[in-house]
């Protein structure tokens, strides 16, 4: 795999990602002004990939784009599925999504999904999360590395923020610059304001939710989201 910044698709600025989990949004009405990107948790809709698959099939001819993902459980997924299930989820859907999100923990394992979604023309988004904390500094930029290492086009961090320090850390990083195309959001009470700020700062892909239910703690609705992004200037 190789990294693919040149990409049609590759976003050339901050993007608002409209998160859904749940088959109660799969009729929902989207709209550009919400979200550019629509990230559908596989996790969360294995009974409606029939569904999920038309949905696809629709936004492909719009002007959103896509993103797949099959969550592992020790990431946030919804469902205890295998590496195999997962590739089988990802293989049968990727070549109509903008972007596949695979875990950096996972990467290599799925690697024949990768391929397979690259083949198709997606590009590859190696994501880390940590629930309960942000890890230190030297840690996050070896997570950057090892997406650059293994060859993902994106590289995307969600970690909870436990104080404003870890807020001040996670800025600091994306003010260095990244050799990679990067997506980082913080989570918890510091979620909304460090995802404007790391929008301001370089960050791609900024998260929010569609309809009433969040998909990680602490995100704006996404329509929110997106006019605050608007709203503010890049550095
Ligand atoms: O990985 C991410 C980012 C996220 O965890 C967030 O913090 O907004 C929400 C998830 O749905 C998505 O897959």
């Amino acid at each position: 795999m190789s990294m693919n910044r040149s990409h049609p698709s590759m976003p050339q600025g901050p993007m608002t990602v409209g998160s859904i989990a749940d088959a109660s949004l799969l009729d929902y009405p989207f709209s550009a002004d919400e979200c550019e990107i629509v990230e559908f948790r596989l996790d969360g809709l294995l009974k409606n990939l029939q569904q999920v698959r038309d949905l696809l099939i629709k936004l492909k001819s719009s002007q959103l784009q896509t993103l797949i993902t099959a969550r592992c459980t020790s990431e946030g997924g919804l469902a205890a599925l295998t590496t195999e299930q997962r590739c089988q989820l990802i293989g049968g859907l990727s070549p109509l999504a903008t972007f596949v999100d695979i875990e950096l923990a996972n990467l290599e394992e799925m690697e024949s999904a990768a391929d397979q979604a690259r083949t198709n023309g997606a590009l590859i988004v190696a994501s880390f999360h940590d629930f309960k904390k942000t890890p230190d500094t030297d840690f996050l930029r070896s997570k950057i590395r090892q997406a650059i290492d293994l060859g993902a086009d994106m590289v995307k961090i969600a970690v909870h923020h436990n104080s404003v320090e870890d807020m001040y850390r996670c800025a600091s990083l994306l003010q260095e610059g990244q050799p990679i195309a990067t997506s980082l959001m913080g989570m918890g009470s510091l979620a909304p304001v460090s995802r404007v700020l790391y929008s301001q700062l370089g960050s791609l892909l900024n998260y929010g939710y569609l309809g009433v239910k969040e998909t990680a703690p602490g995100q704006w609705p996404a329509s929110l989201l997106s006019q605050a992004i608007r709203a503010s200037k890049r550095f």
